[in-house]
């Protein structure tokens, strides 16, 4: 395993209108990008903080993860992500160590970036997102 840093945190938000003028206007952070994700059913808003960023999530479906976090639990934190180098050799790695994934391969997630979810139940208890980038 290779984990480098807290690349972001997942915050689920009803509203990315309502909920950016938050972090803008009350923290002094900057909105620097807006992305959907259509795989994921996601709308996404990012905002850096030193190394990390926070990831606003607005769900564009109700069946979607986010749409059933919100209507389960409400807004709130969502999912905590790893910045990794080599993704699908910690994946294996994990699946060999019998670690529950969500995600056996990449997927495609915001930014480009490729990304896999390792399951809350293996994790005692959180979502936690493994972000590739092999320049660490
Ligand atoms: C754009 C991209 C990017 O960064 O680039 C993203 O982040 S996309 C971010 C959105 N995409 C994703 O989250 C994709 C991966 N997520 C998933 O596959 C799903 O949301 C699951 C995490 C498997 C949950 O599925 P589902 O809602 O159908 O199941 P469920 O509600 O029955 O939940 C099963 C158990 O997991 C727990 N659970 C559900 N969501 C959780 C969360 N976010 N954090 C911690 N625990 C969570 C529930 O409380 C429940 O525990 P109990 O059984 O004890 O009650
Ligand atoms: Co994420």
């Amino acid at each position: 395993m290779n984990l480098s840093h807290i690349e972001h945190i997942g915050i689920a938000v009803k509203s990315l209108d309502e909920a950016i003028p938050f972090w803008e206007n009350m923290l002094g952070l900057k909105c620097y990008n807006i992305e959907e994700v259509k795989e994921q059913k996601v709308k996404t808003a990012f905002f850096q903080i030193g190394q990390s960023k926070i990831e606003l999530l607005e769900s564009t479906d109700p069946e979607g993860p986010i749409g059933k976090f919100i209507e389960k639990k409400g807004e709130g934190i969502h999912h905590l992500a790893i910045a990794v180098k080599d993704i699908q050799q910690n994946l294996t790695e994990l699946e060999t160590k019998g670690v529950q994934l969500i995600d056996k391969t990449p997927r495609k997630g915001a930014e480009g970036l490729d990304i896999a979810f390792l399951h809350p139940k293996a994790t005692h208890g959180v979502l936690l997102e493994l972000c590739e980038n092999n320049n660490l």
